[in-house]
């Protein structure tokens, strides 16, 4: 049986999870630390914490090549978008623990049946109105998932007061975020225009914002894993990457002191309930050979930055005996059986980790894993902001992702990842990528998925 241990609804014991994982901290290069690296390519003016809604300085309009070399880019939208993220996440706690205590009425389905709920138009709404009131309307172009169609019916007035509400009392927060409130609570119509201003067709501009408010929304009206995911793509290049990821602890050990699972295992004590960080955020910069993860700001408190923010890295295993592979949940997202064969053939012997949602390419970064496979049926068209924040992420803690032809993804298509070979592979390390690339080679065409559907 799959080692579902991250899923928090699941009643299977999950210490052998853990104890399975142990041997992959010990391999942690790097230690704790409080420094962060925004805090040393910030301008002058924003150590200090202030309200970006007073800096309306000019965005920067200079080419990917130019930011690299200068290492000094971005530094501002990264701040401003970990800081967004932050507030989404604490959203969604909010909402996910009412979803999983009272009724499910506020999950509605989409035409390809696919849930969608207040949380995600929410989050698309504060997290599109932060940007433009940030960084200036003019210079924020942003692609995201939802649209406002089913929110905009008559039979949805309920549900639009309901996102509005929700949208307010997160807004009404924002300076704890270091962000300046509305004058006013914003209106019905312009919480819909914040949502429907991030148009899911190309943006005009070669810069642009990729959102998946809630990613995994079936894992969030679960109760389980689910993240909130955004990135700044320049001109085909993922630069920035953020994956608030608010039900994966600080230390993954506290995954056992979540609510449900402690229900069960009633012999482990949980910590005070603020003593411990049930979420983080974690990020990185393109070209910075680092990635960060920070805890989720705590119900009613400040966000201090640069707060304690630390360094984490891909795992060193790489022997594959000792791998771990993550995967979607849902066989109908990726092929279970595919994978499993992949697996055997690469002398992957633990039992894959099926986790909802871009939590999968943080658990590679993190080195709680060292690989994340995705195959998609035949047909089906890889959306870039499932995976531009990933992406970017688990490079820069060292790992590497390709297509399962090797190539880098390609983000120059608008919504759409271009040219996808076959599947997506994330690996801790370069060797174990190579074996599972090969594997797959052999198998596809021995196997029937060349021909059909993928996911079975
Ligand atoms: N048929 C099909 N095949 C592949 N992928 C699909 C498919 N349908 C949807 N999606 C996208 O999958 C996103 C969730 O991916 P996950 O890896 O989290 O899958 S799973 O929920 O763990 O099964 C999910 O993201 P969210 O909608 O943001 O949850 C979808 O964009
Ligand atoms: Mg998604
Ligand atoms: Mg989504
Ligand atoms: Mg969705």
């Amino acid at each position: 049986m799959p080692l579902n241990c991250w899923s928090l609804a699941s009643r299977a014991p999950r210490f052998q999870f853990l104890g399975q994982t142990t041997d992959t901290l010990r391999h942690r290069r790097y230690p704790h630390t409080q420094f962060n690296p925004c805090y040393r390519f910030m301008p002058k003016t924003t150590h200090h914490h202030q309200s970006y809604c007073s800096l309306h300085s000019s965005v920067s309009t200079s080419k990917l090549g130019q930011d690299q070399a200068t290492g000094e880019s971005y530094t501002k939208e990264l701040e401003v978008a970990v800081r967004a993220v932050q507030m989404a996440c604490s959203l969604c706690q909010k909402v996910q623990q009412k979803l999983i205590s009272k009724s499910q009425d506020q999950v509605q389905a989409k035409e390809d049946n696919s849930p969608v709920t207040v949380a995600d138009w929410s989050v698309q709404a504060i997290v599109s109105w932060i940007l433009c009131e940030t960084l200036g309307r003019s210079n924020v172009s942003i692609i995201a998932e939802e649209d406002v169609q089913s929110l905009s019916k008559t039979r949805a007035a309920g549900l639009l007061e309901t996102v509005v509400q929700t949208v307010n009392s997160c807004l009404a927060e924002a300076p704890l975020f270091g962000f300046q409130p509305p004058e006013a609570p914003l209106d019905a119509l312009q919480v819909l225009e914040a949502i429907s201003r991030c148009s899911s067709t190309m943006p005009p501009s070669s810069k642009f914002w990729a959102l998946d408010p809630v990613d995994g929304t079936l894992g969030f009206v679960r109760g389980d894993q689910y993240a909130v995911a955004l990135s700044l793509i320049d001109h085909g290049e993922v630069v920035l990457g953020v994956l608030g990821c608010p039900n994966y602890p600080m230390r993954k050990e506290w995954l056992s002191y979540h609510h449900r699972y402690h229900r069960i295992v009633s012999r482990l004590t949980p910590p005070a309930e603020d003593s411990w960080d049930k979420g983080c955020v974690i990020y990185a910069r393109k070209g910075s050979g680092e990635a960060w993860m920070q805890p989720l700001v705590q119900e009613g408190k400040k966000l201090v930055w640069p707060n304690s923010a630390r360094r984490v890295r891909v795992s060193a295993v790489d022997n594959p005996e000792m791998a771990t592979f993550c995967e979607p949940v849902e066989k109908a997202n990726s092929s279970h059986s595919f994978t499993a064969g992949l697996a055997h053939s690469v002398g992957l012997r633990k039992q894959p980790l099926r986790v909802y949602s871009m939590v999968k390419y943080a658990t590679i970064a993190r080195g709680d894993a060292e690989v994340f496979m995705k195959f998609a049926r035949t047909g089906y068209k890889e959306k870039i902001w499932d995976h531009a924040a990933g992406v970017v992420i688990v490079q820069e803690a060292g790992g590497v992702v390709t297509d399962a032809g090797g190539r880098p993804l390609d983000f120059s298509g608008g919504l759409y990842l271009q040219g996808l070979d076959r599947g997506i592979i994330a690996s801790a390390g370069a060797e174990l990528h190579e074996r599972i690339i090969k594997a797959v080679d052999a198998s596809w065409n021995s196997s029937s998925l060349g021909e059909g559907e993928k996911a079975s």
